[in-house]
This record gives structure tokens, sequence and C-alpha cells, in this order.
């Protein structure tokens, strides 16, 4: 770990010491079970400070009003498990919709540790996103190509639920892509992590009139 990463994230995140902690206990168990469940790349952990809390922590950002957010594919629990432990003394709350036993075990595990306001479900996206109509944000990291991404979350973004999926170099090329399919009303948010990478934040989705 790299200390000057973690003083400088908790820093210009302006978090709790008791959120702080809660941030550390998440690191030491990814550290812990990373050798048993590959959660994340093994080479990202030495960054984990920069690579994957900043990484979460800037998505709180854009959307402060939000309460309720539900993250797609959360792997070990990026953004979404990261968003419940540093929202909570906000009073977010966080469905994590995750296909992987194993990796949802982990997920419960560190939720109840850091007391984190996270709801595990282990099941596929396409399978239960209907039942999140309402969620103020969804997002999704590091998951599907937007095509993919606008096709699940349909049923949300129509109804006034906002999207935030953090992307790379590529983005454009996605969004290009998606566009022979969707009307998507979208901004693209600088990365503070990651200078090629942006954010698409979705406001507003409608399927073209000739689909
Ligand atoms: C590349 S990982 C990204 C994990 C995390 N969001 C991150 O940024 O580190 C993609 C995750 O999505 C999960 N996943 C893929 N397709 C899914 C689906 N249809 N329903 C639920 N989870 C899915 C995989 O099991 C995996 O944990």
């Amino acid at each position: 770990m790299s200390d000057p990463d973690r003083a400088r994230v908790l820093a210009a995140a302006g978090v709790s010491r008791e959120t702080a902690e809660r941030l550390d206990l998440y690191v030491a168990q990814l550290r812990r079970w990373q050798p048993i469940k590959n959660l994340v790349g093994p080479a990202t952990l030495t960054e984990v400070w920069s690579r994957h809390i900043d990484d979460a922590l800037q998505l709180l950002d854009l959307a402060p009003e939000a309460r309720t957010w539900l993250d797609l594919g959360s792997g070990a629990g990026i953004p979404g498990l990261i968003l419940a432990i540093a929202g909570r003394e906000r009073g977010v709350r966080v469905d994590l919709v995750e296909s992987n036993a194993r990796k949802c075990a982990f997920l419960t595990e560190t939720a109840r540790l850091t007391e984190a306001p996270a709801r595990v479900r282990n099941a596929r996206i396409e399978a239960v996103i209907g039942e999140y109509g309402g969620t103020d944000v969804v997002c999704a990291r590091a998951l599907a190509p937007m095509t993919q991404l606008l096709a699940w979350t349909e049923p949300l973004l129509k109804t006034g639920t906002t999207g935030l999926f953090p992307k790379g170099r590529d983005v454009q090329a996605e969004l290009t892509q998606a566009g022979a399919q969707w009307r998507v009303v979208n901004d693209l948010v600088p990365s503070r992590t990651d200078s090629e990478a942006r954010i698409v934040r979705v406001t507003a989705l409608a399927a073209p009139s000739h689909r």
C-alpha cells in the first residue's frame, strides 16, 4: 500500500475518521481475500487507494443528492461497496448485483464487517433489473460495452434513474455504437484517477423511432 495515496485520497474525499477506518477495513479485506478469490487485477493492489478507492469515490461527487444506488457486476465491490461505506453518513444505500457466488461471499462478509448499508444480490442482472425501478443512480465499472449497459438498464434510465458508467479511452467508439440503437442524453466527465478515462453520465434514454 502506498500511504501517500491513502492520505491524499482521504483528504480529498473529506471523510470522517470512522469512514476512513471502514475504508481501511475494506482494503484489509481485499488484501486478505485476494490470494484465494482473485478479486481484482493483482497488479492493481499496490495502488489500491488511487486505482479503486478514489476511482469509486469520485462517483459520489457526481450525484451528491442520490440516496439509493445500484451497482451492477460489483465484483469486489467496486464501486458499489466503497460507495456504501463512504456514503453511509449521508444516508446512501447501495444494492450490489453480482453473479459470481464467491465474490458475493466476499461482499457479504465485508459489508457486515464495515457496517456498510449494502445489500448483496447473487443474481444475473438481466433476471433482476426490473426490481430496481426508482433507484436514484445505477452504476457499473468494467462490466460491458455501453450498448449492453443501456440494454440492461433501459427500464431504469427511461424512468428517471441516472446512469454513471466509468469508461476508458474507447468511450467515444462505444457511444457511437450505442447511438445506432439508442438516443442517449449524456455528458462525459473527466476521471480524476486517469487522464484518459471518462465517466459517462446518462440522464435520459430513448429508443430511436426506426428501431
Ligand atoms: C470485470 S469484473 C468488474 C468488477 C468491478 N465492477 C470492478 O470494476 O472491479 C465484472 C463483474 O461482473 C460480473 N458479471 C458479469 N456479467 C454479469 C451478469 N450478467 N449479472 C451479474 N453479474 C455479472 C462478473 O462476475 C464480474 O464479477
